[in-house]
């Protein structure tokens, strides 16, 4: 996509970590003629993300990265984009588009707008990632053919909108839109308890006595091992997803916990075909993921850094 073509003329990234380095190298790659200034707090970031190539620009301020923004992209963990959004009050042109990247809405959504009113707002949600985070870990091909989710709000105009989700599909996303409320629980179940899920059996395995954790480590594959990929995941960022996410997250878990328990019992009572019938159903879920082509088909699948996934009404999560 050439800089004529691209819905904005300068884009600008706060944090500069996987998601945000990702966008600034595929902003790069895929829209020559944009300019990408970047800014994040923390210094040596800025020293790491200058030296890739990740902005054309990383000064010193904030307010010299947004001064001539069209879209600014905020790209820190949930919690602490309401911090970053109040530091760029004043220093935006007004109708320079305020987007983020936050794995939940509702709450990301409200803080931006509580402290930047007035100013034209569009969420989004890259449900693409890797266990990786910081400065380093970002690549200029994240996004391709994955989904990229706007949820527009309140403050949300509607060619806003549009403008953001040509801006995803210029580097590779599939863009869908989503109320927020939706998003927050689809994710839940998609991602967010997964994640849980690893965390907690990852926790437990490590536990165990010393002797059954070294076969633990010897012996890990298939399975065991996929969860402690997404247990490595950062503790700051998914410390902010269950936080900020947490009705949606803690309405999964209750029915989640209601399944464990049906098949414990099935387990105990030596009810095989219930056992049987719920193995059927689930790898039917499998199958219809990869005829959708969002799985295997992926060309950077098995590089330990895929998601996507999508629901059995066909919705999209990772
Ligand atoms: N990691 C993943 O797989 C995905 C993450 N996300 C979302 O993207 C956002 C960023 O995640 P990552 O890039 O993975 O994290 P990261 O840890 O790699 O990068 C975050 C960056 O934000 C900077 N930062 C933190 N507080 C700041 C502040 N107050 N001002 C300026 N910079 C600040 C940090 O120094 C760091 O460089 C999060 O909201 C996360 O929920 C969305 C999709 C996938
Ligand atoms: O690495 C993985 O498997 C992920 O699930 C990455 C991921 C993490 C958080 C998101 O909001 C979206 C994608």
């Amino acid at each position: 996509m050439s800089g004529e073509n691209a819905p904005f003329g300068h884009v600008a990234i706060i944090g500069l970590g996987l998601i945000g380095g990702s966008i600034g190298l595929a902003v790069r790659e895929c829209m020559p003629d944009v300019t990408v200034s970047g800014w994040d707090s923390d210094a040596d970031v800025r020293a790491v993300a200058t030296r890739r190539g990740l902005a054309h620009v990383v000064p010193d301020t904030v307010a010299e990265a947004v001064a001539d923004a069209d879209l600014v992209i905020l790209c820190v963990p949930v919690r602490a984009m309401e911090e970053v959004a109040a530091t760029l009050a004043g220093k935006l042109k007004p109708d320079c588009i305020v987007s983020d990247v936050g794995s939940c809405k509702v709450s990301v959504a409200e803080a931006i707008a509580r402290v930047l009113p007035g100013q034209p707002i569009v969420p989004a949600h890259p449900v693409a990632g890797t266990e990786h985070s910081g400065p380093e870990a970002g690549f200029a091909s994240l996004f391709k053919n994955r989904w990229c989710i706007v949820t527009p709000c309140a403050a949300t105009d509607p060619d806003d909108a549009e403008k953001v989700m040509a801006f995803w599909r210029g580097i590779g996303a599939t863009v869908e839109t989503m109320a927020p409320d939706h998003h927050d629980l689809v994710l839940a179940v998609t991602s967010h308890v997964p994640h849980l899920i690893a965390y907690t059996i990852v926790g437990t395995a490590s536990d165990l006595e010393e002797v059954t954790r070294s076969e633990v480590i010897k012996y890990s594959a298939g399975g065991f091992r996929d969860f402690t990929r997404i247990a490595a995941s950062d503790p700051t960022m998914w410390r902010d997803v269950f936080l900020s996410n947490k009705h949606a997250v803690l309405e999964i878990l209750q029915r989640y916990s209601e399944d464990l328990t049906a098949l414990q019992r099935a387990i105990r009572w030596g009810d095989g075909d219930a056992l049987f019938e719920h193995f059927a159903k689930t790898r039917e879920i499998r199958r219809s993921i990869i005829e959708e082509g969002q799985d295997d088909a992926r060309p950077d699948f098995g590089r330990g850094d895929h998601t996507g996934a999508v629901l059995p009404d066909g919705t999209a999560g990772d």
